[in-house]
């Protein structure tokens, strides 16, 4: 088997901005922290009545309606994955979580090894000494009345509900019953531990479902939400045989962008985005969309990166496979759900998991079958810059709220955009070179990229002088912030830009600190941007510059080969650097960063 089962083929590029150890794992490759990683109810898996999504069951391709009316866990059935959505879609999130399906394979090698039983038993003993007390509220019996099930997955079903005292009472409202019968590990615990906390952490986002309370019992965990009567998206993308207008596709990804942005704000990785976990809170056309299920969240510090493998195969970012990845990978889902909106196929398609893992590392999606021809410029580069493979390049969630499809469609307020924190970081790092090339670079800006900036640096609170300070930035964070922000570290990413202390920032070289370069680079303009940057550079900025110097400012040691390389990124006829060394020294710190990144 390939894709996430085998070695990469020759063909699959090393991921440049993993870590080392971070290639695709193969087959009986243990995690690389296996106490960490969301492995996900082994028991229960093997007890569940789900099949494989992949499993070829070419009789079976009807999606089985009743499943959401409450069926059973016996009626979920399993389809041919078509990648036509109009034909057919898998049953609502029938795709494992990836790490079970690893470590189902995993399991089925090592069964017959004798360490690996022993292994097992140990983990079964071990089982029977989990606390699965969460500290919540015993009082459901008291407070909610609990109706029919309304939605079912693979940990639970939800029921819809009332209130029956209090300031809500008689409000109708979802409970998601999680069995503790199937909380089986010490991690599948804590992964409802935190599905709740984020939950309760994150509020104030219209898109986002509302919490309201959690309880407990012997049996069940319960978690108590708005009720979203709507139903999915997944079933009006179905209904509508698969296809939106332009229009009506930006309507929702508008609102799936900004709650995603809001997200990544708070330091919160939703990391199962898909159009089973948007709900409409009414039947109406236009009502709002929710996102729901954070079941596979986490939250993630500014400058960490998350190497657990998860998600939903179709949806699953290519960092997330090379296990070195942060909020950009729940971009790339959005980018999937877009194509599928669009056009109503699956962008990374094949019959086996594997066949999608290696799709989505290699495979660039097709924009040459209809409707795609039909569609507009606009539409098209708006879903190719979120189907970037490398992450660096990939628009964030309120960039894409820029991008002229979605801009030229509504005037939107563009949410606070956290990637600014960390390029502002790694600018406040450089040396006076790199800031001066930067400096040059930013002179070169595109007009959208110049709106981009505006909105964001409007969001730092600029004071009267026109300069960002770090109390200006402190108070902006704290107009935006919840509970979420303390568990993600933001606050103590705040103090690593302490270079504003004392001087503060104008908007001329804020646009020099938050360039990106590599999103920068993937702009069509990007050779003759990047000459006149040049240009500029030469004339304000360039110097004289050794070569250990430079070897320090990129961030690599001057051994013997390091220095032939850079020797060719000095101008020999006066020691400054040659449009090369220019070039190299832009894009330096960000590998000093990832390397940094994955100690
Ligand atoms: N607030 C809500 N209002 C209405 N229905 C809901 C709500 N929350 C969940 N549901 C329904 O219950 C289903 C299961 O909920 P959820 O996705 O949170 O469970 P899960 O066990 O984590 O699922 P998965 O298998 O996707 O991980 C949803 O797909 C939806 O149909
Ligand atoms: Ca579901
Ligand atoms: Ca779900
Ligand atoms: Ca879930
Ligand atoms: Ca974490």
């Amino acid at each position: 088997m390939g894709g996430c089962t085998s070695k990469p083929s020759s063909s699959v590029k090393p991921n440049p901005y993993a870590p080392k150890d971070a290639v695709l794992q193969n087959d009986d490759s243990t995690p690389a922290h296996p106490g960490k990683s969301p492995v996900r109810s082994s028991p229960a898996v093997k007890a569940s009545p789900f099949f494989p999504f992949y499993t070829p069951s070419p009789a079976r391709h009807r999606r089985n309606k009743s499943r959401d009316g409450g069926g059973g866990e016996s009626k979920s059935v399993t389809s041919t994955p078509l990648r036509q959505l109009a034909r057919a879609f898998h049953p609502p999130s029938p795709a494992r979580h990836i790490r079970d399906v690893l470590r189902r394979r995993k399991e089925k090698k090592e069964a017959a090894l004798p360490a690996a039983r022993q292994q097992k038993e140990e983990e079964e003993r071990e089982e029977v000494g989990l606390d699965k007390r969460f500290g919540f509220s015993k009082e459901l019996q008291s407070r909610i009345e609990l109706g029919e099930e309304i939605g079912r997955g693979h940990f639970g079903y939800t029921c819809s509900a009332k209130f029956k005292k209090g300031e809500l009472k008689d409000q109708e409202v979802a409970v998601k019953v999680i069995p503790k019968s199937k909380m089986t590990s010490a991690i599948s615990i804590e992964d409802v531990r935190r599905e709740v906390k984020i939950l309760r952490a994150l509020s104030g986002h219209q898109n986002l479902v509302q919490f309201y309370d959690a309880f407990e019992d012997n049996a069940n965990v319960y978690i108590v939400m708005e009720l979203c009567g709507g139903g999915e998206l997944l079933d009006r993308i179905l209904a509508r045989g698969g296809k939106y207008s332009e229009d009506d596709a930006k309507a929702v990804l508008i609102q799936i962008l900004n709650v995603v942005a809001f997200c990544h704000l708070q330091g919160v990785v939703h990391r199962d985005l898909k159009p089973e976990n948007f709900l409409y809170t009414s039947k109406e056309e236009n009502s709002m969309l929710k996102v729901i299920d954070f079941g596979l969240s986490d939250f993630v510090r500014p400058d960490e990166r998350l190497n657990d493998i998860v998600g939903s195969a179709y949806y699953v970012a290519p960092e997330v496979l090379h296990r070195s990845y942060t909020t950009e990978a729940d971009v790339w889902s959005i980018g999937v759900i877009a194509y599928i909106l669009l056009c109503g196929s699956r962008p990374f398609w094949a019959r086996t998991e594997s066949g999608i893992f290696r799709a989505v590392l290699k495979a660039d999606p097709s924009f040459d079958e209809p409707p795609w021809p039909s569609l507009s410029f606009e539409a098209k580069d708006f879903v190719k810059r979120l189907l970037y493979k490398d992450p660096r390049k990939r628009m964030t969630a309120s960039q894409a709220l820029m991008h002229p499809w979605i801009a030229g469609y509504k005037k939107i307020d563009i949410p606070f955009d956290i990637l600014i924190f960390k390029q502002i970081k790694a600018y406040l790092r450089s040396s006076s070179l790199r800031k001066a090339a930067l400096m040059a670079l930013s002179k070169t800006l595109t007009t959208d990229e110049l709106l981009y900036l505006k909105a964001q640096f409007a969001h730092l609170a600029p004071n009267k002088n026109g300069l960002i300070t770090l109390d200006s930035i402190r108070l902006a964070l704290a107009t935006n912030a919840t509970e979420a922000m303390k568990e993600s570290r933001i606050p103590d990413f705040l103090a690593l830009l302490n270079g504003l202390q004392y001087k503060g920032m104008d908007f001329e070289e804020f646009c020099a600190a938050s360039i990106s370069v590599h999103q920068h680079e993937s702009l069509d303009c990007w050779e003759q941007s990047i000459r006149h940057a040049y240009e500029l550079f030469e004339m304000n900025g360039n110097r004289v510059i050794v070569i250990e110097e430079l070897a320090s400012e990129l961030g690599v040691g001057s051994s013997i080969p390091v220095h032939t390389i850079l020797n060719d990124w000095i101008r020999h006829t006066d020691g400054k650097l040659s449009f090369l060394g220019f070039v190299k020294l832009l894009h330096g710190v960000s590998t000093r960063q990832s390397l940094a990144k994955t100690r």
